[in-house]
């Protein structure tokens, strides 16, 4: 694949401090990155995504916040590949150092060689989504560039918020609520062997629950859309969706029920807020109820590895990708297919996962599931190769014993 070449000889041309790059690192966390296999990782969604035969000149113009990774990414390679949108994607990766940069900048850079192969005008800025400066910065790029913003994916998943008024900084917790919570856990040892391990969480205070819907809620949301109508940003029926999760009951007293599912109500409570803001210019914010997927955010809950791992044993090839479910709701916002919405308004893209027949599967291998018979009734080794994918580890068709080149630069804006 063109983009695959092309970022491949980037990487190999220039020997600087190329070196081999391995997947150290303790549980899911790795500590670097492999920049040709996280090239690949995004060829391979581009791949998925499909192009439509005939890309509009002047696309829709997007701001996607959280877009080097995950769902955000996901919606972002789609965009641009089936509505050949413009606009800008926010990530916050750290650069290369000692270390690595992290995946999303390597991620990233592959991104931007898509919108250019694509004659896609979207830039990339690494930067706090919290702070107002980002605000600032990215408004004044849209404004420049745009004049105007049609769609608002809010897909950031973060540890901790700077509030930048007050200047306190929250941390955000996975943790239940009300009471105690044991839950099975997949764990590899460093032959990559699986075992289960039960680990217990204790009820988050009031304060620790407050913090998490500081950082996970709706409140950052709600800012971006305020300081883009203080500037008269938003077009007439500007859509702006941000991402949520339901769940399954065998997660849900440390997910939907815990710190993190409080956070998701906030936000979900906010969409309706901005919805009657928005009718001034016919807009409207939605959430987006999506599937469960192994990503960088997903991996650091407790249980959820195991949850995934049972899930894709149950579904197989019927699990839906983060790619897929962003080609329906990409449909949905730009009106190709009607919004298919819950009692609460929510977009629904995890019925695949919620069937009641899927969850009874899954809840019946979880109740006898031991390190013993976790091989048969969860798909370990796909949870491993996809959790080793996120750092660009694992992925086919890469020399893994070849150095190659960290020190990349973030891709400039075109
Ligand atoms: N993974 C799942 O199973 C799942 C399921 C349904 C919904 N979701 C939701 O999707 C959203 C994204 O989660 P994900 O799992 O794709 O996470 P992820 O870890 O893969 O990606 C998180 C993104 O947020 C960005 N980010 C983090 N802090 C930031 C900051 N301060 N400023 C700017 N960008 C920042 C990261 O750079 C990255 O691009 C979240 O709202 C999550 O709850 C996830």
């Amino acid at each position: 694949m063109a983009l695959c070449g092309c970022l491949l000889s980037q990487s190999e041309g220039s020997p600087v401090s190329e070196r081999i790059v391995s997947p150290a690192g303790r549980g899911f966390l790795l500590l670097d990155s492999h920049p040709t296999g996280c090239f690949r990782s995004v060829a391979q969604m581009r791949a998925e995504a499909g192009q439509r035969a005939q890309l509009p000149e002047d696309g829709p113009v997007a701001l996607v916040i959280g877009s080097s990774a995950g769902y955000g990414l996901a919606a972002t390679v789609v965009g641009l590949a089936r509505h050949g949108i413009r606009g800008v994607g926010i990530g916050f990766e750290r650069p290369p150092g000692r270390r690595t940069a992290t995946a999303g900048w390597y991620r990233t850079i592959a991104t931007d060689a898509i919108a250019g192969e694509l004659g896609c005008d979207f830039s990339f800025v690494n930067a706090d989504a919290f702070a107002d400066t980002t605000k600032t910065d990215v408004l004044d790029l849209i404004a420049k560039r745009f004049g105007g913003l049609d769609y608002l994916v809010y897909s950031v998943a973060a540890p901790r918020r700077t509030d930048p008024r007050t200047g306190v900084t929250y941390q955000s917790v996975i943790k239940p609520l009300g009471a105690a919570h044991t839950t099975k856990t997949l764990e590899f040892d460093s032959e990559g062997t699986p075992t289960l391990r039960e680990i217990g969480a204790e009820p988050a205070n009031d304060a620790e629950a407050a913090a998490t819907v500081q950082v996970m809620g709706g409140e950052d949301w709600s800012r971006w859309i305020t300081a883009l109508a203080e500037r008269d940003l938003l077009r007439d029926g500007f859509r702006t969706v941000a991402l949520s999760y339901i769940g399954s009951t065998l997660t849900s007293a440390i997910y939907r029920d815990g710190t993190i599912g409080a956070a998701k109500a906030h936000l979900e409570a906010t969409a309706d807020g901005l919805s009657d803001r928005l009718s001034a210019v016919g807009g409207r914010a939605l959430t987006s109820v999506n599937g469960a997927a192994v990503t960088q955010a997903s991996t650091a809950i407790p249980g959820i590895a195991l949850y995934v791992g049972v899930l894709r044993a149950v579904l197989a090839e019927r699990l839906q990708s983060p790619v897929e479910q962003s080609i329906q709701l990409w449909d949905q916002l730009t009106g190709a297919r009607p919004f298919d919405l819950d009692e609460a308004g929510r977009i629904r893209l995890d019925r695949w996962e919620l069937d009641p027949a899927v969850q009874a599967k899954v809840a019946e291998r979880w109740a006898s599931i031991t390190s013993e018979t976790v091989t048969e009734l969860a798909d370990v080794d796909w949870f491993r190769t996809q959790y080793r994918n996120l750092y660009g580890f694992d992925v086919p068709g890469i020399d893994y014993s070849r150095p190659v080149e960290p020190d990349l630069p973030w891709p400039m804006p075109r």
